[in-house]
């Protein structure tokens, strides 16, 4: 059976274009007390907060009953000395909700002129995103700005969104705002809104929701194979990778890319292999990192595992739990990829790294 998610796939469009919206606005504007260091010491700005806070309002006001695992909660912005902060978060949160109406969003999924919420309604919005997970039931992911160091940089960033119905990913919705179009042309127009629902295939979109596009991933001859990579080396390994790509005699240089905007371009043929590997010890992925991504590279006719091949478990909580690193790759690529990686985690063990 395939449940068509009509009103959630309209909703999560929506919610994820008005995020989008104010995102790439607070960019231009975004000033030095804007951005607070988190307890594991990764940015976080007054985007991030006011885009969970919107997204978070939407949801609650379509679908009341559904629990939101976010990666953000309002516990800093609670205090005295974060007044400047709220405040702005405030201002942006309202003005994206009370923004124009894109294609296919609903009035009432926002609000009305002279319906500002107040400063607390908001911060519980934004604490609405602290369920567990699990693995039944019905919730979404929400990572109101995937890649924030890109986001800070300029660069590569995504709003994404995924909803999880008993473990199994039904819907990804990704906004990358600083995307090129067409990887043809990097020069030419940004922004794109990437959806993918079970069974119903991988699309890209405009960021209004417009012209949905079919995306497939190619057959890559192995000469043309490269693979996509993180922009932090702290995220991953970049020599690891190094490793697996010379064991599979790729010539072309990896593309570093910050956030899920790496799936979107994965998924429309832009490169071969997305390969993450643990850096360190103790760093478990989590959910709304992967959950959009997983659900976009499978319905473009990918294959997304662990980096031994084991399915990527959405069930265990806000984590991967055991999962350990993430391949995805074309159905022609994957299972080369695996393979590559048991050659170089045996070089590893003998030293040869
Ligand atoms: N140590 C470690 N290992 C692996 N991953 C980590 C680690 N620390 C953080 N994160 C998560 O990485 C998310 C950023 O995505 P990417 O790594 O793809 O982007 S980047 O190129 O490295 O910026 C980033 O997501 P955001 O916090 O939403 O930006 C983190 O959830
Ligand atoms: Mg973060
Ligand atoms: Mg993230
Ligand atoms: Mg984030």
């Amino acid at each position: 059976m395939s449940l068509s998610f009509t009103t959630e796939r309209q909703v999560a469009v929506a919610a994820v274009r008005r995020a989008c919206g104010l995102t790439a606005s607070v960019f231009n504007k975004l000033v030095k007390n804007e951005t607070l260091t988190k307890g594991d010491k990764s940015p976080v700005t007054v985007g991030d907060f006011a885009a969970q806070a919107v997204v978070n309002v939407m949801l609650g006001r379509a679908f009341p009953g559904d629990a939101i695992v976010g990666e953000e909660d309002a516990a800093d912005l609670r205090g005295e000395d974060a007044t400047s902060m709220r405040t702005r978060i405030v201002e942006l949160a309202n003005e994206a909700l009370a923004g124009e109406l894109g294609l296919g969003d609903m009035a009432e999924w926002g609000i009305g002129p002279g319906q500002e919420l107040p400063a607390e309604a908001l911060l519980e919005a934004i604490d609405r995103g602290t369920h567990a997970g699990g693995r039944t039931g019905r919730f979404w992911t929400l990572d109101p700005i995937d890649g924030t160091k890109g986001f800070l940089r300029g660069e590569q960033y995504a709003v994404c969104l995924s909803l999880i119905v008993d473990s199994q990913v039904q819907l990804g919705v990704i906004g990358c705002p600083n995307l090129p179009q067409h990887a043809s042309s990097p020069e030419g127009p940004r922004g794109c809104l990437f959806v993918a629902v079970r069974g119903q295939g991988a699309q890209q979109l405009s960021l209004s929701g417009a012209h949905p596009t079919p995306i497939a991933i190619p057959d890559f001859a192995p000469e043309e194979v490269n693979f996509l990579e993180s922009v932090e080396a702290a995220h991953s390994s970049h020599s690891f990778n190094d490793a697996v790509a010379k064991i599979m005699n790729v010539t072309r240089a990896p593309t570093r890319m910050d956030s899920q905007a790496k799936y979107c371009a994965l998924a429309r043929g832009d490169g071969a292999v997305y390969l993450r590997m643990p850096t360190g010890v103790g760093y478990k992925e989590k959910i709304w990192d992967h959950a959009p991504g997983s659900i976009l590279i499978e319905e473009a006719g990918g294959i997304i595992t662990d980096s031994r091949g084991q399915p990527l478990d959405f069930g265990l909580g806000r984590t991967l739990g055991e999962n350990y690193g993430v391949v995805a790759a074309g159905k022609s690529t994957h299972a080369a990829v695996i393979d590559a990686i048991r050659k170089a985690k045996e070089q590893e063990a003998k030293g040869h790294m």
